[in-house]
């Protein structure tokens, strides 16, 4: 039997703050009969928040970008906030997060309570559908929310049918991407899908079709939790190929695409440890002959020569063991008896100590085995030398890596200029240094990744849309583009309509609940046709970063970085997080704050140590300060000499400051040694 899940959200100030409780979530689950085992429905979760509306907005983003996307809420309800009052706004929190709104839901719920009492010509519900779930608003009575539901109860399973199976395929193709994001195009070999299909409902969105005045005043873009934004990420992101690459210095930093076992066997033939004599071991101590030719490391051209027993044969460290012998002698531990007459060469030694068979011996073999795994698929060759050193023994010239992404920076801007030595002097009116630009190339070089320089764009239209068009013909040698600027709400901020209008990119998100950062948009973009090969059909990703200089660069750090290092296949994309003593007081903000700090090691705080973090013998905790107090995105002083963002949670009723001493989580973005070195607390 089918079932379907469903979430409630009670949209409610009273019952959040403790001072009513719920019944409607125990009456509309008595409705679904969700504790029957021959019910379809089944509660999967309920919320509670106050009528705020990011509030709501959080927690619909939230359920509707599960963990698990392919097991999604089949049905949401939301009861309460659909009035007239001032604090009622489910339905401006819903009717933007919808990617098809279901106005028969809406008419056939206000019906039914119209036949009741006229009073529900004050109530304004909506419906629609998000991403896979059904999502619809009930009022805040148990009993009106039980009458609405009721209402439309009988269709709703028939709808969610239709949702996720009958002709499945269409409808997630569909559903993908919402509505105002939605790219068009083909299916490529390997899978992407963009659904020439749909063009025509793209079109209510092209909104610069619409005059200035009428352009919507609040963005359609929902803001979706960061965690939720690296999610998306991470699932549209294209695999990049493989590539055969030679072994030398180049290859450090780079990931290895193949399991690689030893082609020979190291050493190849019985070597020396040692400098000394080859001995029989049966032999024992005594005074013996040498053989006339000695084994030098290097010097054998011939075949391995052969030890006669009552014989020693001296020998250099690495040098071939000669055949019969099965030890080596040191030299400390001999002594000459004879040599030539003309002092040049020994002829007779004695032999001091009694050795083991085998001792000072590497066999064939015995350091790596020949079919011995040298180097996994996923591992990275380190600076250390090691992997290199490695290659290099076994005489392997070449290797299969995973392609690094390339990544073209570019800013947007008609207030931009390049600095360069010939742009000194007083910058013309209204016009400011691209600053975005080099600062994000300098940081993702300094990450090992291959960056083009794209330069300046203007805001017009025309000139990004051919900019785009250039950057992701199928020739371009760009994986991902990253620029800053015009992805807010002014009227030259077109980077999300060029996409979608324009290019027939997908927006995956457009708004995230940070701060600073909130504007970031990622997009994909397909390029190349079905009938083409797999190579042409490429996938590009678009991160359009804020314009603003700290938002630019934190967002690179949050969310860039880590993307191309996935790309990249390099292990541990994210940067690492500790825990840190807060040392002063933090005034949250409404969003979730990335603060930029800098986080010192016990040693490096203690006046007296001479070098800095250096790590102490007993477990010190890490101290958090931060950067400065005024944490504008425009001001790049807040991010100068740091080494970490705390990860600040948003305002709440209940906690509005952090006070000093409390444990904070930190993004380590740069090591614990390199921040002390400016900074002085106090
Ligand atoms: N009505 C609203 N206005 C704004 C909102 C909002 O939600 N509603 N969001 C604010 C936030 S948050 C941010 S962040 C910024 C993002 O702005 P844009 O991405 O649209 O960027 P621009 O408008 O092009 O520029 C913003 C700012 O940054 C300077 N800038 C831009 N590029 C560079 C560069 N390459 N180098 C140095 N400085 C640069 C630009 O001159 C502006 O001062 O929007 C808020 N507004
Ligand atoms: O989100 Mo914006 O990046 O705070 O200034
Ligand atoms: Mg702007």
């Amino acid at each position: 039997m089918n079932s379907y899940k469903v979430g409630i959200l009670v949209v409610s100030d009273s019952v959040s703050r403790g001072r009513s409780t719920d019944q409607s979530v125990g009456e509309l689950t008595k409705l679904l009969k969700t504790d029957a085992p021959d019910s379809v429905w089944r509660l999967s979760t309920s919320q509670v928040v106050p009528d705020e509306k990011e509030a709501i907005q959080r927690v619909i983003a939230n359920w509707t970008y599960a963990e698990d996307p392919t097991n999604p809420l089949d049905l949401i309800l939301t009861t309460g906030g659909t009035g007239l009052s001032p604090r009622d706004v489910t339905p401006e929190a819903v009717a933007p997060l919808l990617h098809k709104p279901c106005p028969g839901f809406t008419t056939a719920m206000l019906n039914a309570s119209l036949a009741i009492t006229p009073m529900a010509t004050l109530s304004r519900p909506v419906s629609g559908i998000r991403s896979r779930s059904l999502i619809i608003t009930l009022p805040g009575k148990p009993k009106a929310a039980v009458e609405n539901l009721n209402a439309v109860l009988t269709s709703i399973p028939h709808a969610l049918d239709l949702l996720r199976g009958h002709d499945s395929r269409q409808l997630h193709r569909q559903l993908d991407s919402p509505a105002p994001f939605r790219a068009l195009g083909h299916t490529c070999r390997h899978g992407h899908h963009h659904d020439r299909s749909s063009e025509t409902s793209n079109k209510d969105d092209n909104h610069h079709d619409l005059p200035l005045p009428l352009r919507p005043r609040e963005s359609p873009y929902p803001m979706i939790p960061v965690q939720a934004a690296k999610q998306l990420i991470s699932q549209h992101l294209p695999q990049l190929s493989t590539e055969k690459i030679p072994v030398n210095a180049d290859l450090v930093g780079r990931v290895i695409a193949q399991n690689l076992t030893a082609p020979v066997p190291v050493p190849a033939y019985r070597a020396s440890i040692v400098d000394g004599y080859a001995v029989h071991t049966k032999d024992g101590p005594g005074t013996y002959p040498l053989t006339t030719v000695p084994s030098v490391a290097g010097s054998l051209v011939n075949a391995t020569p052969h030890l006669e027993p009552g014989h020693i044969m001296r020998i250099s460290t690495g040098a071939p063991v000669p055949h019969g012998a099965d030890a080596v002698v040191m030299v400390e531990y001999t002594s000459l008896v004879t040599s030539t007459a003309d002092h040049h060469e020994e002829t007779t030694v004695r032999i001091d100590y009694t050795s083991q068979p085998g001792e000072n011996i590497r066999e064939v073999g015995s350091d790596i085995p020949v079919g011995h795994p040298v180097l996994s698929s996923g591992q990275v060759i380190s600076s250390l030398g090691a992997e290199l050193g490695l290659l290099g023994s076994l005489g392997i010239t070449q290797v299969s890596v995973y392609r690094q992404p390339v990544v073209g920076v570019f800013s947007t801007g008609c207030e931009l200029i390049t600095t360069s030595a010939d742009t000194t002097g007083p910058l013309p009116p209204g016009k400011i240094h691209d600053s975005n630009r080099p600062a994000l190339i300098a940081v993702l070089q300094n990450h090992g990744f291959k960056v083009v320089d794209l330069g300046i764009v203007s805001d017009e239209r025309r000139d990004l849309v051919q900019f785009f068009q250039t950057h992701t013909q199928v020739s371009s040698p760009v994986d991902v583009l990253v620029s800053t600027g015009g992805v807010s709400m002014g009227e030259k901020d077109l980077l999300k309509s060029v996409l979608t209008d324009d290019l027939r990119a997908t927006i995956h998100f457009g708004r995230v609940f940070m701060k600073p950062g909130k504007p970031t948009v990622f997009s994909t973009l397909e390029t190349g046709s079905s009938a083409d090969d797999d190579h042409d059909c490429r996938r590009r990703v678009i991160f359009s970063l804020p314009g603003n200089p700290v938002s630019a660069l934190v967002t690179c750090h949050l969310f860039v970085i880590p993307a191309l290092r996935r790309m990249a296949h390099l292990p541990n994309p994210e940067f690492p997080t500790v825990m840190a003593k807060l040392q002063h007081s933090i005034t949250l903000d409404t969003r979730p704050e990335y603060h930029r700090a800098i986080v010192l090691s016990y040693t490096d705080h203690d006046q007296n140590s001479s070098t800095p973090g250096l790590t102490v013998s007993h477990p010190a905790p890490l101290l958090a300060y931060s950067a400065t107090a005024d944490q504008r995105s425009s001001r790049l002083l807040s991010f100068v000499h740091c080494n970490g963002l705390l990860v600040l949670p948003a305002k709440s009723n209940e906690q509005a400051v952090l006070q000093p001493g409390c444990d904070i989580q930190v993004i380590l973005l740069e090591s614990l040694v390199d921040a002390g070195h400016h900074f002085t607390t106090g």
